[in-house]
C-alpha cells in the first residue's frame, strides 16, 4: 500500500506545505488527494515567495487583478493569495465534507509584519477570513507573544486557527489553553463549536538545524572521545524528542472535565501538526520527520519532496508514542551538554518571525516589480546612475533599511526612523492624496462655484508651501477655458505687489489666501492690501466674497476670514507640515479654482504613492531609492542637489528646492538643492553635485542629453525621471517627498521643522516693531558707500575682507568675497527685488558668470520668497555657502492698509533680518545695496561682478 496512504489508517492526515496556482488549476492537488489521501494544504510566505517571484506564472493574474484598478502590492498579493486560497479550498471541499469539517483545511497566514502586534494581527485575520469566504479556511497566527491574545479572540469569534511557529513544549500548552479559552467564550456566546477547527503546528526540523549546530561546537571542542559520542549521539534527536513530549501534553490537555464539557458541545481538540518536516541535513533519512511522529488524531504537513520520498520509501509504524522515556533522556542529556533548548525554541520564534518577514520582503518586492512592469509608463519611470562606490553604499542602506522595516516604521509614523522628536506629529502627507480623493465632490462644487462667479484671475496670497506647490501647478498647467487665470503672488516688494494689482482685474478675482499658521507676515499684509483694492471696486461689503481662504483649524486668519465674510474657508491638516502640504487643500484649493482635473491629477498620484508605500521593499520603491542616493551622496560631499527640469514641467525645481533645502538644511548638515542652472560640460562642476533630470515622456533635447551623459560619464550620480505627462505631476510631488523624508534620516535630522527661518522671523518682528514705534528703521553703517551703491556687512566679514584686500571700492569688497569661494562652496545671490522675466534673465547671467568661472554651484534667489524656501539650509545647513544679498531703493513703495509699515519697509526689515542671521552664524555674507534706477544699479552689478571674478 502507499505508504503515505497508509497513515490515514494510524489516525494521521497528510497535509501538503505547498501551494501555486498551475499546480491546483491542472489538477495536480486533487491528484494527491486521490492517491495519497493528502487531507489539507498549508502556506506560508516563503511558498508563496517561491510561488510568486521564481516565476511568471502570476504575471498575467497580476495584470488581470489590475485591469479593474490599481493596487498596492499588498493589496495584489492579497488578492491573488486569495484566489489561490480559494480555488485549494474548492478542491478540498470534498475532504472537509466527509471528514466532517475535521480535514480538508488550507492554511493562509497573516503578514509576518504583524506577528508582534496583536490588534493587527485580529484585524487581518478577520479581514482576511471574510474575503475567502470559505469554511475551509485555517488563518495561521504565529504563537508569539502578541499572537496568543489573538488567537484566543479569533477563535472566540468562530475563526478557524492554525497556530505557527511553534517550537517550546511551554508554550504550546499555552497556545492549547489559548484555544480552550477561545472555545469557552465562543459556547458562552452560542455558538456552535463543531464549525471551528485548530490546528497547532510544533515545528521540528528547524530545532534539529539549531540543537545540531550547537553540538557541532560541542563536538569541536571536546578532548574526551567519549564525550564526542555522547554529544554525536544527540545529534538529530533533539527535535523529534521534543516533539513527542509535546504530544504528552496533548494527551493530558483534551483529556478530563473542562474539555468533556467543551466535547459535549461537539468541540474538535486542536490537533498537534507536525510542520517543518522537510528534513534540512543530509545525513538525514529524507523520511525522518514523518516516520518518527506519527500517531493518533496528528496531521503532518509536508513538503512535496518530502511526500514524494515518503511514498516511495516510507516506513508506517505507531511512532509518536514510542519510546517516551527515551526522548525524555534524550532531553535531559541535551541539558547536560550545557546547550538551552529553551534559548534555541525562543530565537527561533524571533528568526521564524524574521524568516517570514524576509521572504515576505521578497514577495513583496516581486508582486511590486511585477505590478510596476505591468503599470508601464502609469507610473513615471525613475533610473539611477549613481558611479561604483555610491551604488555599492545605496545597496548596503537598501538592505539596512529592509532588514530594519524602516519604510514600514516610516509608514507607521516611527519617529526613531529620524531622530526619534516629534516627527511622528508631521506625517499627515503620508495618506494626504488618499485623504483628498475622498473629497473630490467638495472640490468639484468649489469649481462650479468659482467659475459661476465669473471670476477671470484667481491669485494665491501665500508664502513657500502655501505658494510654491500653487505656483508650479499655475506654471504647468493651461489656462482652462470658463475658469479664472491662476497666479501666485509671494512678495513683499512694492513693484512686485503693484504689477500683480495691474495685471488682474481686481473686481474680477478671487484671492486665494494662502496660510498655514496664519499669522505669516507675507500673506496677511498682501490680504490687507488686496482687500482694500478689492472694497475700493466693489464695495466693502462685497469684498469678503472675493476671498477664501486656506488655513490650519483655529488660525489668526480663520478668525480674519469669518469676520471679513470670506466665500470659503478650507481647513489644512495640522499634521501637514508646508513645504508638504501640496497635495492638501493648499495645493488643491488653487487647482480646483483654476479648473484643473483634480481627480485624474490625485488618481494618478495614488499610484506613486502606491509604489511608495510601506509594502514596497527599499530596492523596489523608489521614493526610497531616490532619498538613499540623495541622502548618502550628501554625506560623501554631494550635496548639490541639482535639479534639472525640462520646459514643460519648469517649475518643478522651485517647489522642490523648499523641499529639500528647508527639510534637511540644518544642525550644519543637509542637501543645498540648485535649480535653475544652465547644463554645462564636465568642467564647470566641481565633485560636490547630484543631478536629478526630470521630463515628461517625449521631450527630447539632445543637447541637453548630451551633457548629461558627458557628466554620468564624468563620474557625477545622475538620477533620470520620467513623468509620463504634465498630469502626472502629483506623483512626482509625492516621490520627492518620501525621498526628502528618507534622505533626511540618512542625514540624521529631522525633516520636519525649520529652527532656523524662525530666527529670520524673530529678527524681522524686532524691526518692524521697532519701526511701528519710531517710524523708521534703526540705522546702519555702510563698509563702504558710493553714489550707486552701499555695501553692507558685520564686524567679523569686513575684517576678513579687508585682509583679502577689499578697500574703498565696491569692486575690491565683490573681489575679496568671491576669492572666499573655494571647491565644495556655492554661491547664493539673494535679491530683494521684483521677480519678474527681466530680473531673473540678470540673475541667471550673474550666477552663470560665477559658477564658470568659480566651478561652484550657485542660487539665484528672490526675497522674501526664498526665506520660506531656501532660506532654511542657508542659515542652518552646512556652512559652505558664499552670501551675495542684493537690496535696493524703491521706485515707487506701497502702503499697506492697517498697518504703518508700508511693503518697502517690510521688505527692508526682511532682508536686514536675513543679513542679521546669515552673520550671526558667521556665514560669508556681504550685502549690496543698489541706489537709485534699479536696472542701471543691476547693470553695474553685473559688470562689476564679472570683474571680480576675473
Ligand atoms: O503657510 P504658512 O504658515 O504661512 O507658512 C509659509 C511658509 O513659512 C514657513 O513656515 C517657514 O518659512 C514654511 O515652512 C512655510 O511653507
Ligand atoms: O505550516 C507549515 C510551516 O510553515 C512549514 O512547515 C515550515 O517549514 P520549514 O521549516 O521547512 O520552512
Amino acid at each position: 500500500m502507499n505508504p503515505v496512504k497508509a497513515l490515514e489508517s494510524h489516525g494521521q492526515a497528510v497535509w501538503l506545505d505547498f501551494l501555486a496556482r498551475g499546480f491546483v488549476a491542472k489538477g495536480d492537488l486533487k491528484k494527491l488527494i486521490d492517491t495519497d489521501a493528502v487531507k489539507g494544504v498549508t502556506s506560508n510566505p516563503a511558498i508563496f515567495e517561491k510561488a510568486i517571484g521564481s516565476s511568471d506564472e502570476y504575471d498575467a493574474p497580476i495584470a488581470a487583478a489590475l485591469k479593474s484598478g490599481d493596487k498596492s502590492p499588498a493589496d495584489l498579493f492579497e488578492h491573488i493569495a486569495i484566489e489561490d486560497i480559494q480555488s485549494a479550498a474548492d478542491v478540498l471541499k470534498p475532504v472537509f465534507d466527509a471528514t466532517r469539517g475535521r480535514d480538508g483545511f488550507v492554511s493562509l497566514e497573516v503578514s509576518p509584519y504583524l506577528a508582534n502586534d496583536t490588534k493587527g494581527t485580529i484585524a487581518e485575520a478577520e479581514r482576511l477570513w471574510k474575503s475567502v469566504k470559505r469554511p475551509n479556511l485555517m488563518i495561521k497566527v504565529p504563537a508569539t507573544p502578541e499572537g496568543l491574545p489573538a488567537i484566543e479572540h479569533l477563535i472566540g469569534t468562530g475563526i478557524s486557527v492554525n497556530i505557527t511557529l511553534l517550537f517550546a513544549q511551554m508554550v504550546y500548552v499555552e497556545v492549547a489553553e489559548a484555544y480552550l479559552r477561545g472555545l469557552e467564550k465562543f459556547v458562552a456566546g452560542g455558538g456552535d463549536p463543531a464549525g471551528i477547527a485548530s490546528v497547532a503546528s510544533f515545528f521540528v526540523s528547524r530545532i534539529d538545524t539549531q540543537a545540531d549546530k550547537q553540538l557541532d561546537d560541542k563536538i569541536a571542542q571536546a578532548n574526551d572521545p567519549a564525550e564526542k559520542e555522547r554529544l554525536k549521539a544527540l545529534k538529530g534527536k533533539v527535535a523529534i524528542a521534543n516533539a513527542k513530549l509535546a504530544y504528552q501534553e496533548y494527551l493530558k490537555l483534551f483529556a478530563g472535565p473542562r474539555w468533556d464539557k467543551l466535547t459535549a458541545k461537539g468541540a474538535q481538540p486542536q490537533r498537534l501538526l507536525w510542520a517543518s518536516t522537510g528534513v534540512k541535513s543530509k545525513d538525514y533519512r529524507d523520511t525522518m520527520y514523518v516516520e518518527e511522529l506519527i500517531g493518533k488524531d496528528t496531521v503532518n504537513t509536508v513538503p512535496p519532496a518530502t511526500l514524494d520520498a515518503f511514498r516511495d520509501h516510507g516506513e508506517v509504524r505507531d511512532s509518536l508514542e514510542e519510546n517516551i522515556d527515551a526522548a525524555k533522556k534524550v532531553l535531559a542529556d541535551f541539558a547536560k551538554t550545557g546547550i538551552s533548548l529553551d534559548e534555541i525554541t525562543s530565537e527561533l520564534v524571533i528568526d521564524g518571525v524574521k524568516l517570514f518577514a524576509d521572504a515576505a520582503d521578497k514577495l513583496y518586492g516581486a508582486v511590486a516589480h511585477k505590478r510596476a512592469t505591468s503599470l508601464g509608463k502609469a507610473v513615471g519611470a525613475q533610473t539611477l546612475a549613481l558611479g561604483d562606490v555610491l551604488k555599492k553604499t545605496v545597496e548596503k542602506s537598501t538592505e539596512e533599511w529592509r532588514g530594519s522595516a524602516k519604510i514600514r516604521r516610516l509608514w507607521h509614523k516611527d519617529a526613531s526612523v529620524w531622530t526619534g522628536s516629534d516627527e511622528a506629529s508631521w506625517l499627515g502627507w503620508l495618506n494626504s492624496a488618499f485623504a483628498e480623493k475622498a473629497k473630490l465632490a467638495d472640490y468639484s462644487e468649489f469649481a462650479t462655484w468659482v467659475k459661476d462667479q465669473g471670476f477671470t484671475d484667481a491669485v494665491v496670497l501665500g508664502m513657500g508651501g502655501s505658494s510654491l506647490g500653487p505656483e508650479v501647478l499655475a506654471v504647468t498647467f493651461p489656462h482652462v477655458s470658463g475658469f479664472p487665470k491662476l497666479h501666485v503672488l509671494d512678495s513683499t516688494d512694492p513693484a512686485q505687489v503693484a504689477t500683480m494689482a495691474k495685471t488682474v482685474t481686481i473686481a474680477k478675482t478671487l484671492f486665494i489666501v494662502s496660510s498655514k499658521s496664519g499669522g505669516t507676515t507675507e500673506p496677511n499684509v498682501m490680504k490687507n492690501y488686496f482687500f482694500g483694492e478689492v472694497s475700493k471696486a466693489v464695495g466693502a461689503d462685497k469684498a469678503g466674497a472675493h476671498f477664501v481662504a486656506v488655513t490650519d483649524p483655529g488660525s489668526s486668519l480663520e478668525k480674519v476670514a469669518k469676520e471679513q465674510k470670506f466665500a470659503r474657508i478650507f481647513h489644512g491638516d495640522p499634521a501637514i507640515g508646508g513645504r508638504y502640504s501640496v497635495l492638501s487643500p493648499f495645493g488643491l484649493v488653487p487647482a480646483a479654482a483654476a479648473g484643473l482635473d483634480l481627480s485624474k491629477l490625485l488618481e494618478h498620484t495614488v499610484s506613486m504613492v502606491r509604489s511608495c508605500g510601506p509594502d514596497v521593499p527599499p530596492s523596489e520603491n523608489p521614493g526610497v531609492q531616490l532619498g538613499l542616493a540623495m541622502g548618502h551622496a550628501g554625506v560623501d560631499g554631494r550635496d548639490k542637489v541639482t535639479i534639472l527640469s525640462s520646459k514643460k514641467i519648469a517649475d518643478f525645481g522651485a517647489w522642490a528646492e523648499q523641499l529639500i533645502a528647508e527639510s534637511t538644511g540644518k544642525d550644519g548638515k543637509g542637501l543645498i538643492p540648485i535649480d535653475g542652472e544652465e547644463l554645462g560640460a564636465p568642467s564647470v562642476y566641481g565633485d560636490d553635485r547630484f543631478f536629478i533630470d526630470l521630463r515628461t515622456d517625449g521631450e527630447t533635447d539632445k543637447a541637453h542629453d548630451d551633457k548629461l551623459a558627458a557628466l554620468e560619464k564624468a563620474g557625477h550620480p545622475v538620477t533620470r525621471i520620467t513623468l509620463p505627462s504634465i498630469d502626472h505631476l502629483g506623483q512626482e510631488f509625492f516621490r520627492f517627498e518620501i525621498a526628502t523624508a528618507v534622505a533626511g534620516a540618512v542625514l540624521g535630522i529631522n525633516p520636519f521643522n525649520q529652527p532656523d527661518v524662525e530666527d529670520a522671523k524673530i529678527k524681522t518682528r524686532e524691526l518692524t516693531s521697532a519701526f511701528e514705534k519710531t517710524g523708521s528703521l534703526p540705522p546702519e553703517t555702510p563698509v563702504v558707500s558710493s553714489p550707486e551703491a552701499d555695501l553692507y556687512t558685520d564686524d567679523s566679514n569686513a575684517d576678513l575682507l579687508k585682509k583679502a584686500g577689499a578697500d574703498g571700492d565696491l569692486a575690491s569688497w565683490l573681489k575679496a568675497h568671491f576669492r572666499r569661494v573655494t571647491p565644495g562652496d556655492y554661491v547664493a545671490l539673494l535679491a530683494y527685488v521684483e521677480r519678474d522675466a527681466a530680473h531673473i534673465d540678470t540673475l541667471q547671467g550673474m550666477r552663470m558668470a560665477v559658477r564658470d568661472k568659480k566651478k561652484v554651484a550657485t542660487c539665484a534667489e528672490f526675497g522674501p520668497r526664498f526665506l520660506h524656501s531656501t532660506g532654511q539650509a542657508y542659515k542652518g545647513g552646512p556652512d559652505s555657502g558664499v552670501f551675495l544679498q542684493i537690496t535696493a531703493d524703491d521706485a515707487k513703495d506701497l502702503a499697506i492698509p492697517d498697518y504703518r509699515a508700508s511693503f518697502g519697509v517690510i521688505k527692508a526689515a526682511q532682508a536686514r533680518g536675513d543679513f542679521e542671521v546669515l552673520t550671526d552664524r558667521s556665514r560669508r555674507a556681504l550685502r549690496v545695496h543698489l541706489k537709485g534706477d534699479l536696472e542701471a544699479g543691476l547693470k553695474a552689478l553685473d559688470k562689476a561682478i564679472t570683474a571680480a571674478l576675473n
